[in-house]
Formats: structure tokens, C-alpha cells, sequence
């Protein structure tokens, strides 16, 4: 599939793009990503490693590249930056635009596998499967052999999920304020009983916190995840989040901070002001990984 390139905006040396393209695994539907390239991908056209970043909901492929303070790290270190969308638009399904936490923007990075999400709502497929594909036939300067993979409360808990699911896909995974036990709150639930026939129980298949407990400790999985979520964030004083409760999946598999590091941030809450404090932190992190 092709793109069309819709604007290009320089930034810190190198650019960034925005794409648009007909998604097959979207069921047909135009979607949009941006990505950034630094300098010497733009002019070299060397090929360098990728960090994806997922979006939370109610958020476009916009809302990272716009305010998350990404761009300025990556370029130093020499990191392409994608920031795709949060879920179909416009696929037309009655009650797909009712709520901010379901639908439209509201995607949560799985297969949705109950009629009549099913045709349309693929976001683990477009992220793991198209996207890549479509990254490497329309020859973006990418090394699509190192990425990594970052996100934000359902694009957290979209990073952590897809990184613990496809070990030979990202390096790395780390997440700001992530949905970490989605079959335990409410907006997991709302969004598994909606888009899976078998409902919270098919979840778990999706679920970062039962996913780590199947991880099977240190020397069966090496696991490189950095996690940051706000002490002062509503949604992790309302138990939308459950970070504790990842926490203790990890030590009850026996890995330890070298693996695993999370950190629960005093102040900060769930805005994009705490996301770009540590954004810098977090692609860092990732470069360790990207370019060993
Ligand atoms: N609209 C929702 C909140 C949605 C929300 O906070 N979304 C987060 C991701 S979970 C976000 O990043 N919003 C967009 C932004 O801050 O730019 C509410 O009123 O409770």
C-alpha cells in the first residue's frame, strides 16, 4: 500500500512527516501516522532504528508527536519516531462515536473479534503487522529490525502487550501511566466485553499483568521494560491503572528492576506535561537497547 505524504515540518535537524494511507487490516479505511526521521535518515538516508509510540484515548497520531517532547532525544540519538493512530476512523458502526473510552479513539491495540467491531477494529494486526509492511515497501530510511515500542494509559497498555506478546519484534517496551491490569478495571472491561465474543475472559490474552505472570521469569524471558505513572494522576486514584498490581506480577516471577523498572512519580499527574518530562528519559532508555 502506498502513501500519500501530507506535510513535513523540519524539526530539531530532521523532519517531521505526515502520512496517510489506505489500511487493509483497518478494513479499507484511510488512516494517518507521523513519523520523525532525524537528520541523517533526511539527508544520508541511513537507516535508522524505530521507536513506536502509542496514544491514548480520545488521542490521533497528533497528540505524541505534538506535545510529548520525544523529538529532541531522538534526534541526538539518532532514533525514527512513528506515531500512529489510536483506532479506525469513520468505519460507520452505530454507537462508535457515543463515548470518549470506546470507538473512535478508543481502539486498545487488540483484534476485535464480535461483530460488528470485528471488520474494522484490528489495531494489534495494524501495529504489529501492516504498519511495518507499509513502512518498508513505500523505503522509509527505517531499520525495521530495531524497534521498540512506547506508549500512554491504553497506548501503554498497548506497548507492554504487543512487546510482551512478540518477543522478536521490539527490543524494548516502556509506558507512561499505562492501563496495566485491563481485565480488572473498568475501562478493560468496557472495551473487552464490547470487542471480544468471549468478553473479559478472551482479555486476558491482552492483559500486560496476566500476560507477565506466563512470562515465565528471568531465565526463561529477558525483559527490558521501564515504566513511569503520576501518584497525582485521577486515573491511577480511580484503579484504572493497577501499576501495584504489575509490580507484583513481576516479583512473583522473579524479575527484578535490571528487567523491569517502575516508577511511581510524586505530583505528576496524566497529562501530556508529565509524558514529556520524562519523555527524554524513556527514549534514552530505548537507544541502550536499539543501538547495542
Ligand atoms: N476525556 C476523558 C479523559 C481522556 C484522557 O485523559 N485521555 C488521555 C489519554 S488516556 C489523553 O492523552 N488525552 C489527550 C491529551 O491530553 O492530549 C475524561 O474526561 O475523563
Amino acid at each position: 500500500m502506498s502513501f500519500t505524504q501530507k506535510s513535513s515540518n523540519k524539526n530539531f535537524g530532521g523532519e517531521l512527516r505526515k502520512y496517510s494511507f489506505k489500511s487493509k487490516t483497518l478494513g479499507d479505511l484511510e488512516t494517518n501516522i507521523n513519523v520523525f526521521l532525524p537528520s541523517e535518515a533526511v539527508s544520508g538516508g541511513k537507516k535508522v532504528p524505530v521507536l513506536y509510540y502509542l496514544a491514548g484515548l480520545t488521542c490521533t497520531e497528533d497528540n505524541g508527536a505534538q506535545k510529548g517532547g520525544f523529538q529532541q532525544e531522538a534526534a541526538k540519538q539518532g532514533i525514527a519516531l512513528v506515531f500512529p493512530d489510536t483506532s479506525p476512523r469513520g468505519a460507520k458502526i452505530e454507537g462508535e462515536d457515543d463515548s470518549y473510552d470506546f470507538g473512535s479513539g478508543a481502539g486498545f491495540y487488540i483484534n476485535a473479534t464480535k461483530a460488528p467491531w470485528n471488520k474494522n477494529y484490528n489495531m494489534y494486526d495494524f501495529i504489529t503487522k501492516e504498519l511495518p509492511e507499509v513502512l518498508k515497501s513505500n523505503n522509509l530510511p527505517l531499520d525495521l529490525t530495531k524497534a521498540s515500542i512506547s506508549g500512554h494509559s491504553m497506548g501503554g497498555h498497548g506497548a507492554l502487550t504487543l512487546y510482551l506478546k512478540n518477543p522478536s519484534l521490539y527490543k524494548s517496551a516502556s509506558a507512561f501511566a499505562p492501563i496495566c491490569h485491563p481485565t480488572k478495571c473498568p475501562w478493560g472491561e468496557k472495551a473487552f466485553s464490547n470487542y471480544l465474543q468471549g468478553g473479559v475472559g478472551e482479555g486476558k490474552a491482552n492483559d500486560a499483568t496476566e500476560l507477565l505472570l506466563q512470562a515465565g521469569g528471568p531465565d526463561k524471558r529477558k525483559l527490558n521494560i521501564l515504566i513511569d505513572s503520576g501518584l497525582a494522576d485521577n486515573f491511577y486514584n480511580d484503579k484504572q491503572l493497577l501499576p501495584e498490581d504489575f509490580a507484583k506480577a513481576a516479583m512473583d516471577q522473579g524479575y527484578t528492576d535490571e528487567h523491569i523498572t517502575i516508577r511511581l512519580q510524586d505530583g505528576y499527574d496524566h497529562s501530556y506535561y508529565f509524558i514529556s518530562t520524562y519523555a527524554p528519559e524513556h527514549v534514552t532508555y530505548h537507544a541502550k537497547f536499539l543501538k547495542a
